[in-house]
């Protein structure tokens, strides 16, 4: 399988990142992985995942990501939001979730909507409704 997908998670959210990694290491080994930089460097020190490293979220890493998605280069992503603070780049975080809807790219902003996500790129291989 060779999904395309992005793991991002604020810091609060972090853990939880790293133990939905862990109960899908196996599915994540075979995708072709991205993050922002601070939860991709969690990732590979952790668990050894081969991670692409953005900027961190606040330098502009999900700017670099939504500009993956305009490009066709990312098929899914994960961004484990922290709702209970302001962040100084929640424009780029919303342009981010923005791009996703304007193309179509599965997008979870919650553990159980990303577990769905991930549970279901495991049974399909990664197959995604195609929009008609
Ligand atoms: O802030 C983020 C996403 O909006 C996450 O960035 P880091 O992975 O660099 O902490």
């Amino acid at each position: 399988m060779d999904t395309r997908l992005a793991l991002v998670a604020h810091d609060a959210r972090k853990e939880r990142m790293l133990l939905l990694a862990r109960d899908y290491i196996g599915l994540l080994r075979e995708c072709r992985l991205c993050s922002t930089r601070t939860t991709g460097t969690l990732l590979r020190k952790v668990l050894g995942l081969d991670v692409e490293c953005m900027a961190s979220g606040p330098l502009g890493g999900d700017v670099q990501l939504a500009s993956r998605v305009i490009s066709g280069g990312l098929d899914m992503l994960i961004l484990l939001r922290d709702t209970q603070c302001a962040h100084p780049h929640d424009a780029d975080i919303n342009a981010l979730l923005r791009i996703c809807d304007v193309w179509n790219v599965p997008c979870a902003t919650n553990e159980v909507t990303a577990r769905i996500l991930l549970f279901h790129a495991q049974v399909t291989h990664g197959m995604f409704p195609t929009p008609l």
